[in-house]
Parts: structure tokens; sequence; C-alpha cells
């Protein structure tokens, strides 16, 4: 029985939704990778359907952390800073290539007497969001060290990164003249302005990976698979009359 709340109607991704600019993306396709595509069509998706995948927001203090989740989740923005004692989360849930897929946005402090107690939850995290304000060089700076200290937690080689420049509103000239941005900042602000548009992408690529890793752990055994017990051949598993699906490339 599926619990959770059923998908809203504007949380529904029929494609890949496009990076911002081409030249500040770290993850350039523009569409799903072919064999997600197919895997979806074909239902071969196993339990990404069922899986809640963790992302985790991190930064300086009052950068925007809260009020970028809260924009996104429950279309707010509170102009009054209450600073996030050690974590806090949403739930959302999305329809991606007709399958049911939840994230879990992590909302975590950036005040540093609530550090210790954030970093515990940062464990798990399928996609990293690091956000800065553009108006204010430190923190950007700061970005280094609150990726590195998230990635202490997690594989580098699967985690996915999106990095955000929050205020957008209130830069004239952002950061500072002749700092350049790093390469895959996504500009927002809370007013609305690609807030959507981002977390789509954030929920895209993070299907997308759950997806592929899916196939790859199914692909190593599937069902139909005959087993060759006392074999002297080292494969043990042949597929006996493995059909090719048609779409898959
Ligand atoms: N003008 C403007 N103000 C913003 C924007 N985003 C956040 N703020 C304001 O910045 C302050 C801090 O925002 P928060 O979202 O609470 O910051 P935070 O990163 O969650 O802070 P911590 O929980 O302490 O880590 C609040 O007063 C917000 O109203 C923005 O895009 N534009
Ligand atoms: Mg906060």
């Amino acid at each position: 029985m599926n619990i959770l709340a059923p998908v809203r109607r504007d949380r529904v991704l029929a494609e890949l939704p496009q990076c911002l600019r081409k030249e500040a993306a770290l993850h350039v396709h523009r569409d799903f990778n072919p064999r997600v595509t197919c895997a979806c069509q074909e239902h071969r998706t196993g339990t990404v359907g069922f899986k809640i995948s963790k992302v985790i927001v991190v930064g300086d203090l009052s950068v925007g952390k809260t009020c970028l989740i809260n924009r996104f989740c429950k279309d707010t923005f509170d102009k009054n800073y209450k600073a996030t004692i050690g974590v806090d989360f949403e739930m959302e849930r999305f329809e991606v290539l007709g399958v049911p897929f939840s994230l879990q946005l992590w909302d975590t402090a950036g005040q540093e007497r609530f550090k210790c107690i954030a970093s515990t939850y940062y464990r798990g995290a399928q996609a990293i969001i690091i956000v800065f304000n553009l108006n204010d060089v430190a923190s950007l700076e700061h970005t280094k060290q609150w990726l590195a200290d998230a990635l202490k937690e997690n594989d580098p080689s699967s985690v996915l990164l999106f990095l955000v420049g929050s205020k957008k509103d209130l830069s004239l000239c952002p950061v500072t003249p002749g700092l350049e941005l790093p390469l895959s900042t996504h500009l927002l602000h809370v007013s609305g302005e690609n807030v959507r548009e981002f977390f789509f992408r954030v929920a895209a690529l993070t299907f997308e990976a759950n997806v592929l890793a899916e196939l790859e752990k199914s692909g190593a055994r599937r069902i139909g698979d005959v087993v060759r017990i006392n074999s002297d051949d080292s494969n043990l598993y042949l597929t006996a009359n493995k059909k090719k699906p048609t779409c898959c490339p």
C-alpha cells in the first residue's frame, strides 16, 4: 500500500527541465538518459517509485536556505529572519516520466552553534544544494567549506551538486565586481524567479540517477536468469531467450 500523499498536478515532469545557463551547469545533457526513458516506459524502475531521496541544503547563516525551500514547498516568503535550529525538512512528491518520486528536502542551520547538530543529518544525501548570498562575498568563499563538510558524510562520486546564488533581487552587482561566479551557479531569488525550475531540475536529475542505479543493480542479476549449478563455467548466470527491449539503445 502506498501511504505517501498523491502527487500534485503541478509536480509532474514529462521531460528533463533545462539548466538555467549551459555554461553554469555541471549536468548539461538536454534529455533524460535514453536508458531511463526506456525503463520508465517499460515499468522497469524497480523500487524508485517507493523510495524517498534525501537532498540537503547547506550554506552560511541567513543566506536564505529556509526561504528557498518555503518558496518552493509552500509558496510563501517571510521577510523576518528566524534562524533554523538544527534541521528541518519538507517532503515533496513528483511524478517523473510517469513514475512517482519523492524528495526529502533537508533545511540545515547555518549558524555555527547549530552546525554540529545539523551535520549529523548530512549522511545519505543524493544531492547537495549549497546556497550563498550574491551580495556577500564571504558567503561565497565559505561554500568550499560547506561542500567539504557535506562530502565527508557522502559519496563524492555519486552525489549531485548544485550551487545557488540567493537574493538576486537585492543584487545590483552580484557579489563584487571582478569576482567571477563559480561555474555551476544557479541565480535565484525567493520572489519566485527560477525557484520552481531549479527544484524541478534537482528532482529530475536525482530521479535519473536513481533509475540508472536501479538498472545497474538489476542488470547484475535479472529475473528469468537461469542459474547453473555445478558448472565449470565461471559465468553462472545464463539468460534464457534474452529479449532486447525495442526502445533501449
Ligand atoms: N530580499 C530578499 N530577502 C531574502 C531572500 N531570501 C531570504 N531573504 C531574507 O534573508 C533572511 C534570512 O533568510 P533565511 O531563509 O531564514 O536564511 P537561512 O539561510 O535559512 O538562515 P539559517 O537558518 O540561520 O541558516 C530573512 O530575513 C529572509 O527574509 C531573497 O531572495 N531576497
Ligand atoms: Mg534557515
